[in-house]
């Protein structure tokens, strides 16, 4: 069907398929399903360079970076930080983040999102996907890469270059100042979003994420850091525990510890090779979800277990 752009997105690896069809095609694609970038990243960009694709970041940490980010000058940067709320778990204890329930995880304190990506936001699992996404926007290292909670989530991206300037993107948290931005590019439209009064906000904070109480952004680092098929597995998994804790059959804990496994059991099995085809993807992530589904089962035991042992 000819579309001057499509814009993709479909929560999750389903996303993959019809994203890199439009890429092939050659549109203009605004993208928000980041699973593409995260699962098929140097697939996507790759296609996206042979067949004249513009890929546009609706994410709005990305589209943020997109608008601050000088090309011209990319070997200049010295990093760019991606910020995050810090969900709705930001000030919880360790413990009671563990045993938190659908309904608490679900209201996420700045934006009003899709259930899966909101409870990605209060694992901070969403961070990490976000920073593999950003790794493939822009040409840049994975040590060039932060994360910094900023609870008010005004600030959606900054880059720090080498003269010492640190160039921020601000902005009311609305999903349609970054759809409008990709939409119009390389133009502006005017969009009826509340406008920032910088005077009335007063204080805008910044923390460092807490790795202990929010262990997916490390998980989510070392999958980057990984590399091959990680990323893939770190996916798979995650979609699995999120619907499994949706569903009351595992903790909010318990999403980690499935994605983690999910990788440990197709890394021991010799199966975290670089998938370069997007069957190899998908491949990969049935594989995934087979193995999460089994860890959602053995964790899911093990809890019974332990709630049979206190009583
Ligand atoms: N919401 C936001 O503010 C932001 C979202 N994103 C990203 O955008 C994507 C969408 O998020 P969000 O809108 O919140 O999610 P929602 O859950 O609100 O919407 C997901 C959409 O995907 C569709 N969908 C799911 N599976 C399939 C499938 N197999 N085939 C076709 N369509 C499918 C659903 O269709 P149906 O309703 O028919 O099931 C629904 O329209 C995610 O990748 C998310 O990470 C990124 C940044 C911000
Ligand atoms: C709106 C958007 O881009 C989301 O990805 C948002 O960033 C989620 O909030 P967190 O910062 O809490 O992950
Ligand atoms: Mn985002």
């Amino acid at each position: 069907m000819p579309a001057d752009m499509v814009v993709a997105a479909i929560v999750g690896a389903a996303g993959l398929a019809p994203t890199l069809a439009a890429v092939r095609a050659g549109r203009a694609v605004a993208l928000a399903n980041k699973e593409s970038l995260v699962c098929a990243g140097k697939l996507v960009m790759s296609e996206a360079e042979r067949c004249g694709a513009t890929i546009l970041p609706v994410d709005s940490e990305h589209n943020a970076l997109f608008q601050v980010f000088e090309t011209a000058n990319a070997a200049q940067v010295e990093k760019v930080i991606l910020t995050a709320s810090g969900g709705p778990f930001r000030t919880w204890s360790k413990a009671d983040i563990a045993d938190a329930t659908p309904e608490a995880a679900l209201r996420h304190p700045n934006w009003e999102m899709g259930a899966r990506i909101t409870i990605d936001s209060a694992s901070m699992m969403n961070k990490g996907f976000e920073l593999i996404e950003a790794f493939h926007l822009f040409p840049l290292e994975a040590d060039q890469l932060e994360v910094l909670v900023h609870p008010q989530s005004t600030v959606h991206g900054l880059v720090q270059y080498c003269d010492g300037s640190l160039l921020a993107q601000l902005g009311a948290p609305d999903m349609r100042t970054p759809i409008a931005h990709c939409m119009a590019w390389p133009r502006r439209i005017e969009v009826a979003t509340r406008r920032l009064d910088l005077a009335d906000l007063g204080t805008l904070t910044f923390e460092r994420p807490d790795p202990d109480r929010f262990p997916a952004l490390t998980l989510a680092r070392s999958a980057l850091q990984t590399g091959r098929g990680a990323p893939v597995l770190l996916n798979a998994g995650d979609e699995i525990a999120v619907a499994a804790f949706l569903e009351r059959r595992i903790r909010f804990a318990d999403i980690v510890t499935v994605v983690e496994r999910t990788i440990e059991v197709a890394e021991r099995a010799g199966e975290l090779a670089e998938p370069d085809s997007l069957d190899a993807t998908l491949a990969l992530d049935a594989l995934g979800r087979r193995y999460a589904r089994e860890a959602v089962a053995a964790v899911g035991g093990e809890n019974r277990a332990m709630a049979g042992g206190r009583r």
